[in-house]
Formats: structure tokens, sequence, C-alpha cells
């Protein structure tokens, strides 16, 4: 079946396993704070997270309360009760030698969301399960300059609770894993229980196999650049060894974010057989009496269909404005004041120079990008100059300086629009300085008139209207014959 297909059409399988760290102020089991990033190795420990013998965990009702709204959320089922299991390994990230995790009682199973797939269309992916676990300690593998290599170990992080979700293999391209995950993200910090800025907030497991071939595990990729990368990694190595006639291994391999390619293991460390059994410390969950209690907030989708209903903007708008909790609100602090022009200029323009400059929407004062709109709204500058102006407040922001309102740049640099005869000697120079696009011109290639309106804008910074400036420099040409 799989031999008469050419290798490039054959079916891509992708399903995830992805670990994400609920942001709850305590660990999982004990009430050491979580919040550790800026101090020092083995500070946020206790005998119960440093698994000493005779400790015992104590559970963190915040974080079943999260993971339930979580479950609630991608619409999971809820069974009755819920339990912990302990999965038994040695290594030394855990040092009661087994993790506290869920094994065939998880907090929820069976769910959806719905993604767009390659075509734009909607596609739903099946959640298999959500469950509950504490996360292991952090290792740090060093090499010692007589080249012998030692590890450090830090358990700061021990005991952070997590969330693993798991998907059905529904996913049928890298760019639909990395959509996948960016909704998840998405819909993850509307429900405000997960910070995805967190150095180590989420790590994912990437499963693919093609059509009729067995599957790979890409285990531990910390990014969602990451997840593509080894994706499509995996798709081209998967592929010539099928072409080479070779069978695929199924297997655990490592992605090397730096160098973008995923190795095998050189043990078989990972087939492991973990003798999970219930958790004898911890009482099964009721879960069912506890999600009754959950509110949810207006999610992702929700708010799409919301923003295009209310202010009557596009589908595309609506998905790029909605896709991060945080641009959403900065919308709707400002879409008051001409809702549809707001949204382009947020959606197609503000986006784009924040990321340009690493920077997050929350630096961007509302008042500012108001009056920006408004300015281009009352045609009192162009666009080009509006561009402008928002760069040198972004600028100014990123160097911590409190950037001028809008209305006083254009006042401060003269970029206020100009009509097309207050340009009348730059279009004249222009156009006399320029023969060869004149001759273009008449010959009929319209790159030309372009060209000659490139020139204008140029000298007067943007200042004159392109919309316009196409006729008036026309006119002027003919005029000047
Ligand atoms: N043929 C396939 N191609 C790609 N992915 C697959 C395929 N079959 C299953 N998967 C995916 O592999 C993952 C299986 O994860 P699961 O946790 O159930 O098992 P595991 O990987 O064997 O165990 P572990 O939790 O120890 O990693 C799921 O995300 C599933 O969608
Ligand atoms: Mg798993
Ligand atoms: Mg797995």
């Amino acid at each position: 079946m799989a031999e008469t297909k050419d290798v490039k059409d054959l079916k891509v399988i992708i399903g995830l396993e992805i670990h994400c760290q609920l942001n709850t102020k305590t660990k999982l089991f004990c009430s050491c704070s979580t919040d550790y990033r800026n101090d020092e190795p083995n500070t946020h420990v206790c005998p119960i997270c440093l698994g000493l013998p005779g400790a015992l965990p104590k559970l963190n009702k915040q974080a079943v309360y999260y993971a339930l709204k979580v479950a609630k959320a991608l619409n999971l089922e809820i069974p009755e009760y819920s339990e912990f299991s302990r999965k038994n390994y040695f290594y030394p990230d855990l040092p009661k030698g087994y993790q506290i995790s869920q094994y065939d009682k998880p907090i929820a199973e069976r769910g959806i969301m719905i993604i767009d797939d390659d075509e734009g269309h909607d596609k739903e992916i099946r959640i298999t399960r959500i469950h509950l676990e504490e996360d292991p300690g952090r290792l740090v593998h060093k090499t010692s300059r007589d080249r012998v290599g030692y590890s450090l170990v830090d358990y700061n992080r021990s005991s952070i609770p997590l969330i693993e979700i798991v998907t059905e293999p529904d996913l049928s391209s890298p760019k639909e894993a990395r959509r996948f995950l960016n909704k998840l993200r998405a819909t993850l910090e509307y429900l405000d229980v997960f910070d995805g800025e967190k150095e180590g907030a989420i790590r994912v497991d990437a499963n693919i196999s093609l059509e009729g071939h067995k599957r790979v595990e890409c285990k531990n990729i910390s990014s969602y650049k990451g997840v593509e990368k080894a994706l499509l990694f995996e798709i081209t190595r998967q592929r010539n060894l099928i072409r080479r006639g070779q069978e695929i291994a199924q297997e655990t391999r490592h992605f090397l974010e730096g160098r973008g390619i995923t190795t095998g293991s050189r043990s078989k460390e990972e087939e492991n057989d973990y003798r999970y059994f219930p958790e004898p410390d911890l009482k099964p969950l009721k879960v069912k009496d506890w999600v009754n209690d959950i509110e949810l907030p207006e999610l992702p989708d929700a708010k799409r269909e919301r923003f295009i209903e209310q202010y009557n903007i596009s589908l595309n708008h609506a998905k790029t404005l909605t896709g991060d909790i945080k641009v959403a609100d900065f919308y709707e602090l400002i879409a008051e004041n001409e809702p549809v022009l707001s949204a382009t200029w947020v959606a197609d323009t503000l986006l784009g120079e924040l990321y340009y400059r690493d920077m997050k929407i929350d630096s961007v004062p509302p008042e500012n990008f108001t009056e920006l709109v408004t300015l281009l709204k009352e045609k009192e500058i162009t666009d080009r100059v509006a561009v402008d102006i928002l760069r040198m407040t972004l600028d100014e922001i990123k160097e911590g300086k409190k950037p001028d309102l809008p209305s006083a740049i254009v006042k401060k640099l003269g970029l206020g629009k100009g009509s097309d005869n207050e340009f009348d000697e730059i279009i004249r120079n222009i156009i006399e300085n320029n023969p060869q696009a004149i001759e273009d011109f008449h010959s009929g290639k319209s790159n030309a008139l372009n060209f000659l309106v490139g020139q204008v804008m140029k000298e007067t910074r943007g200042r004159a209207d392109p919309k316009t400036l196409n006729n008036t420099i026309k006119e002027y040409i003919e005029k000047m014959e």
C-alpha cells in the first residue's frame, strides 16, 4: 500500500504531549513558593519537595482547580473520581524515586480544540486526556576542564504543578502543530492559569509518523518554534530513509535547539516500566463536585465572534486580535474610537513593529495609540507618517522614555499632511531630474509613475498624500510637455 505512493505524498501524522506549568503561588504538594526564577538553586525546597523519607504530600487545591478550568475550557469530560499514581523511575531529578502523576484516572478525558488547518478551514483536534503531575528537579550538565562531566541538580522546580495535555494524532503538518500550540497557549492565558513567558513554562513531546510507518517521539522541546522545526526536520529525515528503502525505527529522539536537528538516544533508557500504582498518601478526588463551581471567562473563539459582531471588523483581524489576551485587552481599551481603523492598525502594523523590537503590547500607552488613529481618521497625517510616528514612539518606550503624544510629534517635526500644491517645487524638481522615468512613463511603463511618487514621498518625508499624488504627478508631466 505505502509502496505504491510517492514518498512525498505520504500523509504526515502528528500527536503532541504538552507539559504546562500552572502558575499557582505554591507547589503541588507543599507550600514552597513557585516564584524561584531569580533565586539561587535549592532555596525553594522543603522535606516534601526534596522527597525526604517520611514526608507526606499535601495537595494544593488551587492546582486541581486550575487543571479543571483547562479541562472545562477544552470541553473535556470530567469523571466522577480522579486519582494520583506513582510513576516509578530512578534519575537524580527525582529524589523520591517516583513522580506523583496520574495514570488510569486522569482529571479529564476526551475533549476538542478547533484550529485553522493549512487551508484556513476549521479543524477539530481531539484531546485525549489532561492529567496533573509534579515537575521533577532540573539537572544542569557541566563539563570540567579535564573533560570529566558532572551534573548539578536544582530542586527549586521540583513539585511545581504541571498539567500534561495529550492530543490524538490529528495534526497533519508542523504548521498545524504550531497553530495548535499558539491557540492552547492563548486559551491557558485567557484562563489565567499559565504564564507562557516564563522560562520552562511549556515543554512538548512531539510524536510524528508518516502514513504506514512507525512513530518517532521527539522529547522535551521547550519552544513553539522548536516544535515546528523538529517536526520539519523529522519529516525530511523519515522521507529520506523511506526513499532509501530503510525502515523507520520506533524511538525517542532529542531535539537540539541550536542546530535544529534531532538525534537518536544512545541508550534505551526511556523504555522504562514505570510500575504505576495508586498513590497511597493522597485520597482520590471527587472532581465532578469541584467542577460545578468553576466559571470560565470569555474564551478566544467567543471573543473573536463578539469582536466581529460588536466592532464590525474582519474575521482575520478578529483572529489576530483575540490570539493573545493582552492584545485583545489593548484593543478593547482603544476600540471605542474608530473600531475598524484601530483594528487595522493594531493587527497589521503595531503587532509587527512590537515583534520586531521584542516588545510587549502592554508597554504601549493606549492614549498615544488612540491619538494616532484619530490623526489618521481626521486625515491630518498620511499612513507613512503614522508608521514613522509609531516607530519613534516604540523606540522611545524601549529606551525607557515617556513618548510624546503623536500630535506633539507632528507639531515638533512638521509632519502634518500637506496638499499637493504645497509640494509644487519638489514635484517639479523631481520630474526635471528624472528624465529617464518620464521617458519610461511615456512608453507606458507604470512602474515609472510609482518611482516618481516614491521620490516625492521621500522628499516630503511621507507628508504628501500618495492617493492624490499619482494624479497630480501625471498632470504635472502633461503640463510640462
Ligand atoms: N502513528 C502515530 N503518529 C504520530 N503520533 C502518534 C501516533 N500514534 C499515537 N501518536 C501520538 O503519540 C502520543 C502518545 O502519547 P502517550 O503519552 O499516550 O504514550 P507514550 O508516548 O507511549 O508514553 P509517554 O507518556 O511515556 O511518553 C499521543 O500524542 C498520540 O497522539
Ligand atoms: Mg505521555
Ligand atoms: Mg510520549
